[in-house]
């Protein structure tokens, strides 16, 4: 690819939980020699998803946390993301930019189209929908259709999770939803053909990953506080994200009975939980999406330290009240505890993991362990 081409800017959105950071490093993990510029708009200031992407690229993208991209309204703090990204020197060939869960894709399609930067173009817009919460986010977010309207390519991610009946019911429903013309790919874990995104090319002409370290350097000043949802009127006004950090461990039962009595408000928890119980010292990701709720462990980093952290999103939840209950999780002395405790939490780990991207929830408080 001629570099002197405009970069496209493929705005990867969808409702939240959808499976967006699953695409995302899905893409990464198979975008051969093509080299991704990552832009990643975490709505919570603990930057869960820029994690998760940064355990494939290392630092190569820039996060933007603490907010949704889309609120910028002058679309400056995006454009000198972009001009950084798409300076020559750095040969990148597509750039991906991760929406929050929360954005209104319109306003981010409307900055790129406004932007004057002649190195990059507009890409295009990926929605990614949870095909077992459709009916749900649709009922939920009116403004949903209007994203598919908009949408370039559809994927309908977890077809894992709905029967062949449900899965032509909704492909039926997007058929008319979408722009005549629009392709709808079925995803099981996000994994579509990147060729779908972008053209790939082969290792051998790919310097590897950029880094950003000095972007994100001269970046800085963002990701402060989330205000600013209140002023615009998009759909995250009515959502609020309560963070929570421990240095201590949690308790797996009182954690899982937490867990077990969350308000149907709070929609989406995502972040990682140490729990210190003998035997099972791994750092636990968790992902609860409406009652869906799945944990898998993982080797903690080198150096990493072993805290809990958590982002919970949701519309009309009490976050002190929240913070409260998961304050009384801590757990002083985990290393007493019997490894039985960590059953509540065992039956909603994937029993097979076939890649580290693939995994297998449940409906929590089925207590099924089915794979
Ligand atoms: N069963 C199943 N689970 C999936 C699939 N794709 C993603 N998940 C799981 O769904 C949860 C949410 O996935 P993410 O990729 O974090 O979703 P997201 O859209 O980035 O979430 P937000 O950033 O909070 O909006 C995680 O537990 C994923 O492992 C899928 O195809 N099938």
């Amino acid at each position: 690819m001629n570099s002197r081409q405009p970069i496209p800017v493929v705005v990867l959105a969808g409702f939240l939980g959808s499976g967006k950071t699953t695409v995302l490093n899905h893409l990464l993990a198979s975008r051969g020699g093509t080299r991704i510029g990552v832009v990643v708009n975490d709505f919570g200031s603990i930057e869960i998803d820029a994690m998760a992407v940064a355990g494939q690229v290392g630092d190569s993208m820039v996060s933007l946390g603490g907010g949704c991209l889309c609120c910028a309204v002058d679309g400056s703090e995006l454009d000198a993301y972009l001009e950084k990204l798409s300076a020559p020197v750095h040969r990148i060939d597509v750039i991906v930019i991760e929406a929050s869960g929360l954005a209104e894709p319109q306003e981010m399609i409307r900055m790129l189209m406004a932007s004057e930067n002649p190195a990059i173009r507009y890409g295009g817009m990926v929605e990614v929908v949870d095909a077992a919460e459709f009916d749900a986010t649709r009922g939920r977010h009116p403004e949903t259709d209007r994203h598919l309207a908009v949408a370039d390519l559809v994927v309908l991610n977890k077809t894992d999770r709905v029967d062949a009946a449900e899965r032509a019911r909704i492909e039926r429903e997007l058929a008319v939803l979408c722009a005549p013309g629009t392709p709808v790919v079925g995803a099981d874990h996000g994994r579509i053909d990147p060729e779908l995104l972008f053209d790939r090319r082969p290792w051998t002409e790919t310097r590897g990953q950029l880094s950003f370290e000095d972007l994100l350097a001269e970046a800085g000043g963002h990701g402060e506080g989330g205000d600013g949802h209140d002023r615009c009127g998009h759909a995250h006004a009515a959502y609020e994200s309560t963070e929570f950090t421990s240095e201590q461990a949690l308790s797996p039962r009182r954690f899982i009975d937490f867990l077990d009595r969350r308000p149907a408000g709070l929609y989406r928890i995502k972040g990682f939980v140490h729990f210190g119980v003998p035997g099972h010292g791994e750092c636990y990701e968790v992902h609860a999406v409406g009652r869906f709720l799945r944990f898998a462990p993982r080797p903690w980093g080198r150096g990493e330290a072993r805290v809990s952290r958590l982002v919970l999103i949701g519309s009309g939840t009490d976050g002190p009240g929240l913070l409260r209950e998961l304050e009384a999780c801590r757990e002083p002395a985990p290393h007493e505890a019997r490894p039985e405790s960590m059953w509540g939490v065992l039956r909603y780990v994937a029993r097979h993991e076939p890649e580290p991207e693939a995994g297998v929830g449940f409906e929590s408080g089925t207590g099924t362990d089915e794979d």
